[in-house]
């Protein structure tokens, strides 16, 4: 045990310490808090150590007990993860998170912080709590065939009896109290505007398993099984079968309606789909007979609207690589023929779009990992206007910012939204256009 000054925050969510010289990424901790450290990982010869906060000694204004027991590191030597910023504000958890975005966007991005004028991270409107916004869970089982989820950097399971971030209507469905045994993974969803239908998915450890378990959801609960057999349902190599109702989940977002299957990406947070849409379409600005590329573009959320914008004089590239996630993306988008649907990792599909069609725009929407150096690559010859960029991971927006900008594109707008409360996650858009 150490007791260590905590410094500034971190990408991941980890407060910086120091001990003897040594840099040592505390977990669980509010910069200049005073605190005693469990170290986790710290290997003698190891540049950094990696420790959790076990005792405050001096705590920050901004501390508050933890809303979730299951999390919270001062009662429990492996809290789980998903809600690391538990004991923070919600408002001094967003100065933090405005404080990494800054740092990566000098550090990764090479902006300038007194030249430009980066943005702090913006509540979504009506979460006060910052709870209930998840739509999209996952979860371990245990040896016992309960629902469990692991620590951080860690395969040790805690059976949990609630998950407070969840959407109320999963939790509603009371899939803590049903026995698992058989079962390796679980995973629930709801559609997040319009019915509140939930969507349980059993992943077998034992054949037969799932349908046994099914069997203990009430009616009106949707529940279906998946292999997770060389991939996933979602892409392609998995296998779902329906045990009660339906495998898919309809979502609404302003207006449209949206099929989303399985494991299908969906945006998470309750209000994520609508915000994000909605910003994406003022910043991208798309005009009636113009040709846009939606990159990463899941189930077409962003395809749909953009399809209806340019319309039938425009055209809309949908790129997708899940072949599951394809699927639904062909059938959201059946009633625009302006778009073409197309399923391929888009470092190997972008070119041959770009080849075929002359670009006024592109939205696109990556995972964390962010794009492919030779995909900055391929817009920077492409030579497209304007560039509308909707990221999860401040890392690897700052890096494709500088790629981008390298590429003679300008940021000319940023915005960042607290999509992920209570986590060290952070949702960013850019505007880039052509210098
Ligand atoms: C963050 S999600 C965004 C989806 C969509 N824009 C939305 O908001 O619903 C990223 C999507 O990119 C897909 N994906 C990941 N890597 C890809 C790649 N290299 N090429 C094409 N699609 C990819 C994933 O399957 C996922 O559907």
């Amino acid at each position: 045990m150490l007791t260590v000054r905590l410094g500034k925050i971190a990408h991941g969510g980890h407060t910086v310490g120091r001990h003897e010289g040594r840099v040592i990424f505390v977990r669980h901790g509010i910069p200049g808090e005073l605190v005693k450290v469990r170290l986790t990982d710290s290997a003698p010869e190891a540049k950094f150590w990696r420790a959790d906060v076990s005792e405050v000694l001096e705590a920050s204004e901004h501390r508050v007990p933890h809303f979730w027991d299951a999390a919270d590191a001062l009662k429990h030597r492996d809290p789980v993860g998903g809600a690391e910023f538990g004991h923070i504000t919600l408002e001094h958890q967003r100065e933090l998170k405005s404080q990494v975005a800054a740092e990566q966007m000098t550090r990764l991005g090479g902006l300038n912080a007194e030249d430009c004028n980066l943005p702090a991270v913006q509540a979504v409107k009506g979460s006060v709590d910052g709870l209930g916004w998840r739509t999209r869970m996952s979860y371990s089982v245990d040896a016992q065939g309960r629902l469990a989820m692991s620590a951080f950097r860690s395969n040790q399971l805690t059976w949990i009896a609630q998950m407070p971030l969840a959407h109320p209507a999963i939790e509603a469905t009371g899939l803590y109290s049903v026995d698992y045994t058989g079962i390796e993974r679980v995973e629930a969803a709801v559609s997040s505007q319009d019915d509140r239908t939930v969507l349980i998915l059993l992943a077998e450890a034992k054949p037969g398993a799932a349908a046994k378990v099914a069997k203990q959801f009430a009616e009106g609960v949707n529940v279906a099984s998946f292999s997770q057999q060389g991939g996933s349902a979602a892409d392609g190599k998995g296998r779902l079968q329906v045990l009660a109702g339906s495998a898919y989940l309809t979502e609404k977002v302003l207006g449209e309606k949206f099929r989303i299957t399985g494991e299908g990406f969906w945006q998470v947070h309750r209000e994520a789909a609508s915000l994000l849409t909605r910003r994406v379409i003022e910043l991208a600005e798309p005009a009636a007979g113009e040709q846009i590329a939606d990159l990463y573009a899941g189930a077409g959320l962003f395809s749909v609207p953009l399809a209806k914008a340019v319309g039938s004089e425009g055209r809309v590239f949908s790129i997708e690589g899940a072949p599951g996630t394809h699927a639904d993306a062909k059938k959201n988008l059946r009633s625009y023929p302006q778009a073409t649907v197309i399923r391929g990792r888009v470092e190997r599909v972008l070119r041959q779009v770009a080849r075929d069609a002359s670009m006024d725009a592109v939205v696109l929407d990556p995972p964390r990992t962010g794009i492919d150096k030779q995909v900055a690559a391929e817009l920077g010859a492409s030579a497209v206007s304007r560039i509308c960029y909707v990221s999860c991971d401040p890392a690897s927006f700052a890096r494709d910012t500088a790629r981008l900008m390298g590429r003679g594109y300008e940021l000319e707008h940023m915005e960042i939204h607290d999509l992920y409360p209570h986590t060290h996650h952070m949702e960013s858009i850019g505007l880039f256009v052509r210098r």
